[in-house]
């Protein structure tokens, strides 16, 4: 994507909580109208971050600047011109839908003639007008989430903040969520968006950043960091440890890295069928013996694996447990 103004600015920048340095020094540009990503495990900073962005929490140390002003300086300013998502569901639970639109355009001081017009779009738009009257309490997670994502469009915002806009939700309510989202990178919304859960951050962000206890692991588009650090293929293997070196050595130059993953022996190549072909050949003919073999693409998960040695432990996946519309 071209290269256009800078909406978000980050240099050397520093959140701490007392001793926990939770973001540690971080340089970054969002680009308006790009979707960015900050992607990591709980603990990473994200939050701590994406709070900053929006003047919730204040900047330890560093330069933090929103649309090209420091937020120290023009908190108030940036904050009209931004929507926030947050991590926890802050509606009110005894309006109804309809209300709570209102109520929260009152923060931004809209008039109440455009506050209702804009309350009935963005419920057309978010695909809750039938639930205009009834009260929150009464709505799936889902749709709780839909109507905090409408809610911080009512101040019609530049940059829409997303703190992990799926957690939670089940696999239907998530990709709705997800179509919303692209529809509002269309009309040109720059989006900053966390998430732990790396098929939501392949989805939805032209480029993202990898976050690991409050530092960058990496940054790019996510094809660009699978291409750069695994390849498009992982063929997996179950093969005793001792014998891992004889399948390296064969892989030989078809070979773009690897990674021991319990009994698991993972080799990221950029040419599966041949590796998988020469792997079992010379598995044969080295009286090596597979307990398993798979081949599969690669995702962002082999890219955290392949540069922190760990899983995403805690992230339940596309079709992980959720709550049901
Ligand atoms: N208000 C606070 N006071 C003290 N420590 C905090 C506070 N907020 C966050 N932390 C700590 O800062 C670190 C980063 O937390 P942060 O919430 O930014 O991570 P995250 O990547 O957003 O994870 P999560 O998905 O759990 O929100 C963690 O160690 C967390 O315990």
């Amino acid at each position: 994507m071209s290269i256009g103004e800078n909406i978000i600015t980050a240099t050397n920048l520093v959140k701490k909580f007392a001793e926990l340095e939770a973001v540690k020094g971080l340089n970054l540009t969002v680009y308006r109208g790009e979707c960015f990503g900050l992607l990591g495990p709980n603990g990473a900073g994200k939050t701590s971050f994406v709070k900053m962005v929006h003047g919730f929490s204040p900047v330890t140390s560093g330069t933090l600047e929103v649309f090209g002003r420091d937020i120290n300086s023009y908190g108030r300013e940036i904050k009209a011109k931004i929507g926030v998502v947050p991590q926890e569901d802050n509606l009110d639970p005894e309006l109804t839908v309809f209300n709570n639109l209102l109520v929260y355009a009152g923060y931004f001081r809209i008039n109440k003639k455009t506050a209702r017009e804009r309350a009935a779009e963005i419920l057309e738009f978010m695909e809750l007008t039938g639930k205009s009257g009834s009260l929150v309490d009464q709505l799936s997670g889902g749709l709780k989430r839909r109507l905090t994502i409408g809610r911080a469009l009512i101040n019609r915002p530049e940059l829409l903040i997303l703190d992990e806009p799926t957690t939670g939700l089940d696999p239907y309510a998530r990709h709705l969520v997800w179509q919303r989202l692209r529809k509002l990178k269309k009309m040109g919304i720059t989006m900053l968006l966390t998430t732990h859960y790396l098929e939501e951050a392949s989805q939805l962000c032209d480029r993202l950043i990898i976050l690991h206890k409050g530092e960058i692991l990496e940054e790019g588009a996510p094809l660009e960091l699978i291409e750069r650090h695994v390849g498009g293929q992982a063929l997996e293997l179950g093969v005793k440890p001792e014998e891992h070196s004889l399948l390296l050595e064969r892989a030989g130059e078809l070979l773009k890295a690897h990674h021991v993953l319990g009994d698991i022996l993972i080799l990221f190549t950029n040419s599966g069928s041949e590796l998988e072909e020469r792997i079992a050949s010379g598995a044969q003919s080295l009286g090596v013996s597979l307990s398993s073999r798979r081949l599969r693409s690669t995702n962002l998960e082999d890219v955290y694996l392949k540069l922190t040695g760990e899983t995403f432990k805690d992230n339940p996946g596309e079709y992980g447990d959720g709550e049901h519309e």
